[in-house]
């Protein structure tokens, strides 16, 4: 069935009270519908997902909006808002197709290392990318603004030029992206009509509370089946079938993944016995090894209108921090970036044309701001989720430590001079106000007009690139089949289980995680 009239895709409210499945997928995510639909082709499939359906508000979802709809948080939005406990506003996707649905549409592969790490095919992961690309991904225009951005990099030393290609190597490239030439999203969703409709069954608004397990005299616990909840409040239960081949996939995220093994029982007891949760399996690893990879910015008001562009040029850097780039939004409904308008008035009160000219652009022209990003790779620096309470609707409670270990800070130090290096470039002077100095930029940036260190700067203005992970990561809480240790038939296959997030940026990886993964399991089961 093609998107977006699949027949198979239904409100939870019309699920019945126990149904029977060999395949129960918690998260219709990222990973989770490819994953589904590559099972489907062989087995019968449920998918629960807490939030709608993308295809029913397809306005919301085009690539102008990327801005409004992350920062919408009403109750049947995409996006969930949270604050890591190091203050840092941040986002949690609630959507069927999951992150695809409210990210920035960066489509790049992961680093060979990624894979050798985790012991994966390098033919069938190459596969397993080109099924996701056939289907969404597309190369992106290439703005004049972007353009002066790619020579700015190069002019910086972010060499060589690559061209256009998914491939993570150093240099300066075009990358691919989920967002088409007109502006229209394609998300992990539209990987369903790749699904056997006869076989496959997606509940919205289906919010898992737990899994239950059985547990037979000296054997270790098995996955059972889930517990859901629909829209109205009406309990629900999905069971495995008979068989050892069934299995429980959760695919919730990074954030959603690791909080339902705590509320079912796997994690430290410590936790879980003052919540009067019941101990199914004391696992200490649950819920560690968060984290974020720190992002850090400039923002660039132009005295020339900007076209409105969206990460078509990524810098590799040597030294371990990426380079993106974005045009033309009104930044300032970023949660995070404090109201541009507030910092100017407040604190760029002086006089002279070129100030006039910066504070008029900020206040009555947002759209021709432009923004440079720096993300800082593999951050050593990790933290940990731990649950508020027994409520799976409780965001749990998530820290990252950023910058941490002196490494990150390193990291983002040197990819904030390459930013100021390419604002300052021979390429991109005709996107900037001549007089506007670099400490102006920052200054911006922090709020005040006092110089601060890059470092400083770097500790007091990070931001989310919302690529967290961990919480499940492989080699801790599962092993290199993502089966959870300890427990049968119950497996994590989503972001909470990556040790560091690959690529540039993760999504393309985690599709490709999820095809891979549909065809082993259905590869062992066929043994
Ligand atoms: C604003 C933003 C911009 C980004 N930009 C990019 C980018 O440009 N390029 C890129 O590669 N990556 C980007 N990312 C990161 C990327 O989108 C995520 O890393 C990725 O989508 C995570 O995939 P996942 O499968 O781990 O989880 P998700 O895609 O989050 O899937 C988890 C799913 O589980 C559901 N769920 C959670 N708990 C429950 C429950 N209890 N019951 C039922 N369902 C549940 C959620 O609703 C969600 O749909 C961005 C992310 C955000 C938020």
């Amino acid at each position: 069935e093609k998107a977006p009239n699949f027949s198979f895709i239904q409100e939870a409210t019309s699920a019945p009270a126990v149904s029977f499945y060999d395949y129960i997928i918690i998260g219709g995510g990222t990973a989770g519908c490819p994953l589904a639909a590559t099972l489907s082709r062989n087995a019968n499939v449920l998918v629960l997902e807490r939030g709608g359906s993308p295809y029913l508000n397809t306005t919301k979802i085009r690539t102008e909006n990327f801005l409004s709809t992350v920062t919408d948080n009403s109750p049947d939005s995409f996006s969930e808002a949270f604050i890591s406990e190091d203050g840092v506003p941040n986002h949690r996707p609630r959507a069927l197709g999951g992150g695809t649905v409210i990210n920035a549409g960066i489509y790049s592969h992961a680093e060979t290392f990624f894979l050798k790490q985790n012991g994966m095919d390098e033919a069938l992961a190459s596969d397993s990318y080109g099924w996701v690309e056939r289907k969404l991904v597309h190369k992106p225009i290439v703005s004049q603004w972007q353009s002066a951005v790619r020579d700015g990099l190069l002019e910086a030393g972010v060499l060589p030029y690559n061209g256009f290609t998914y491939d993570h190597i150093n240099g300066t490239k075009a990358v691919g992206s989920i967002l088409d030439r007109n502006g229209n999203r394609h998300t992990a969703a539209d990987l369903l009509e790749y699904a056997d409709p006869k076989r496959i069954k997606v509940y919205l608004h289906a919010v898992v509370h737990k899994i239950t397990f059985t547990r037979k005299e000296g054997s270790r616990p098995q996955a059972q089946g889930v517990i859901f909840y629909d829209d109205k409040a009406v309990r629900h239960t999905a069971l495995l079938k008979n068989g050892s081949t069934s299995e429980i996939i959760l695919s919730a995220g990074a954030i959603g993944s690791p909080q339902l093994l705590l509320l079912s029982g796997i994690g430290p007891v410590p936790q879980l016995e003052p919540l009067g949760i019941q101990v199914v399996l004391n696992q200490a690893m649950v819920g560690q090894g968060m984290a974020d990879n720190p992002l850090n910015s400039l923002i660039i008001p132009s005295p020339t209108p900007l076209e409105f562009t969206i990460n078509a040029i990524v810098g590799i850097t040597k030294f371990g921090s990426y380079i993106e780039s974005s045009s033309g939004f009104d930044y300032s409904a970023l949660a995070g970036a404090q109201t541009l308008t507030n910092h100017f008035t407040t604190n760029f009160n002086q006089d002279g044309e070129s100030f006039r000219a910066f504070r008029d652009t900020i206040t009555n022209s947002p759209t021709n701001l432009a923004n440079i990003v720096e993300k800082v790779d593999g951050p050593i620096s990790k933290g940990y989720l731990e649950l508020r309470s027994t409520n799976v609707s409780d965001n749990p409670r998530v820290r990252f430590n950023y910058f941490q270990a002196p490494e990150d800070l390193r990291k983002c130090v040197q990819g904030m001079k390459t930013i100021i290096n390419v604002v300052n470039s021979k390429s991109y002077s005709r996107f900037r106000y001549s007089n506007t100095t670099t400490q102006d930029l920052l200054n911006m940036i922090t709020g005040t007009s006092m110089p601060v260190s890059l470092e400083q700067f770097c500790i007091d203005t990070v931001r989310t690139i919302w690529h967290y992970h961990g919480g499940c990561q492989v080699g801790k809480v599962v092993d290199r089949d993502y089966k959870v240790f300890g427990v049968d038939s119950l497996r994590v296959i989503d972001g909470s289980t990556f040790n560091f997030s690959p690529g540039t940026n993760p999504q393309a990886t985690l599709m490709m995680l999820g095809r891979y993964m549909g065809r082993r399991i259905l590869q062992s089961k066929r043994r």
